[in-house]
């Protein structure tokens, strides 16, 4: 198997300071890895996992791009988690291209790249930028975007992306505190962010099947289009589109279509597939809850803590920004709780109360003020023995797990559709469940800790 042995990691634009890895896929051996990810967020990187793990891949998330002579983990799916969503999208560009070298360098056959299934991004980027450079890299013509994950209710109709039964531009998203989503066509949406044309299949034309599909997508090809929005309403439509897009070496979307290119490798024979451990053995040491996410699903998993009595610390970001709250004053209240009920520390605030903050502290500033001081506190919590970490938000958890030195994530239980527990492969050993902000039910706080169990059982 190709492995990694050099990679120039440049976080520049695409072909600036970097050195292409130019590796060929090690195609139909045994083992090794099959599916290479990259994915634009945290909590979307383990999202997939989860996907990917409960299809039956071995599947390892990497947090960042491997650095130069790493050996990438021997896995089925490799899913290397970067922070680029809401950087500029020419630093976002390359650090994707960056990570698609390590995983090509590593064998990968096919590359993913995960975003939000809520599609969050701007006009400036970066999805259509990342997908339009990763099509370079990979000599990938057509490629489709596939946001869609039913199963947490994001379903695509007519190129709209639907949140539940609201267009994604009614939903709590079009408040979103760094990409506000207020325009649901995707086909606009993405046109806006790349000079490639952009199709958009129907469901009826995925309802015809993958043959049907694959001679869509060629004639769509020839018609000179680069990139198609694919409707998706149903795992099934997941699995039609996942088997057409067998032979892309590049694919775009969420982790639902995860699910459909997983079990082409499985059908093939080419993985084995392994069941999903349904409990996991947790690092002796306290829980906490660290919330630095804004979204409805969030605000309402704090209500429901508040409700059960869990003990609750809101951030107040002006006086972070004045010093008058520090992650020391922070770390110590959690300390200071009682050790069986895991305290919940959270920035997460309604619209209004978002609006106002940035509109005095800025709106990347205040972001990344709070995610700082949630990533300090972390720490500080590590290191007075604190070993179970709820983390809602994918900026926040990018931000905390830096902070916590985690390089490498082995994929535990599913709490929710979307959210696994996680361990980490370093030391010290800690439990890591990374909440995207708008997954889990309203006791998700409550009930995750039950599929841990103690380290000496
Ligand atoms: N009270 C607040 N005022 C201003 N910004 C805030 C506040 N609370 C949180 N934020 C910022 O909002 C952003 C929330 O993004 P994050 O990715 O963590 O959550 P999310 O978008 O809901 O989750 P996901 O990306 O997983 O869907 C972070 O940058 C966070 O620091
Ligand atoms: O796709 C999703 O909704 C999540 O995995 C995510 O990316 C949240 O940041």
């Amino acid at each position: 198997m190709a492995r990694a042995t050099f990679i120039r990691a440049g976080q520049g634009a695409m072909g600036a300071g970097r050195e292409r890895l130019a590796a060929a896929p090690d195609k139909g051996k045994d083992g090794g890895v099959r599916i290479g990810a990259v994915a634009d967020d945290i909590t979307g990187a383990t999202d997939l996992c989860l996907m990917l793990a409960r299809e039956g891949l071995r599947t390892v998330q990497v947090m960042g791009i491997p650095q130069p002579g790493t050996r990438l983990p021997d896995a089925d799916a490799v899913v290397i988690a970067l922070k680029s969503r809401s950087i500029p999208a020419s630093e976002a560009v390359g650090m994707s291209c960056s990570a698609a070298d390590a995983l090509r360098a590593a064998g990968a056959e096919q590359i993913l790249f995960k975003y939000c299934s809520t599609f969050d991004s701007t006009d400036q980027g970066n999805i259509g930028p990342v997908a339009a450079a990763l099509m370079d890299l990979t000599g990938c013509p057509l490629t489709i975007a596939c946001p869609a994950f039913p199963a947490a209710g994001r379903t695509t109709y007519k190129g709209h992306l639907f949140v539940g039964d609201t267009l994604l531009s009614d939903s709590p998203l079009k408040d979103h505190p760094l990409n506000p989503m207020r325009d649901s066509n995707l086909v606009r949406v993405l046109q806006r962010q790349t000079a490639l044309p952009i199709g958009l299949v129907q469901i009826a034309t995925i309802r015809r099947g993958v043959a049907a599909l694959r001679e869509e997508f060629a004639a769509r090809q020839a018609a000179g289009e680069r990139i198609l929005i694919v409707d998706t309403l149903s795992d099934d439509d997941l699995r039609t589109i996942g088997a057409a897009c067998e032979d892309m070496a590049l694919v775009t979307g969420g982790s639902g279509i995860g699910l459909g290119l997983a079990a082409n490798f499985i059908r093939s024979g080419k993985v084995r597939p392994q069941p999903i451990a349904r409990r996991m053995r947790a690092p002796t040491g306290r829980p906490v809850v660290l919330a630095g996410s804004c979204s409805a699903a969030t605000l309402g998993q704090i209500e429901a803590a508040r409700s059960a009595g869990l003990p609750l610390l809101a951030l107040d970001p002006e006086a972070l920004a004045e010093g008058r709250q520090t992650p020391a004053d922070i770390a110590a209240w959690a300390i200071a709780q009682p050790a069986d009920h895991p305290p919940v520390i959270y920035s997460s605030a309604a619209p209004d109360t978002l609006r106002t903050v940035q509109d005095r502290l800025g709106r990347h500033q205040a972001g990344s003020l709070i995610e700082a001081v949630l990533a300090e506190t972390a720490r500080r919590l590590r290191d007075a023995g604190f070993s179970r970490f709820l983390i809602a938000g994918g900026e926040t958890s990018g931000a905390v797990v830096a902070a916590l030195d985690v390089t490498m994530l082995h994929i535990g239980p599913e709490i929710a559709p979307g959210v696994p527990w996680t361990r980490s492969a370093t030391r010290p050993e800690l439990a890591l469940a990374l909440k995207s902000g708008n997954f889990g039910g309203p006791d998700f706080f409550l009930r995750a800790w039950d599929l841990l169990e103690p380290e000496d059982v």
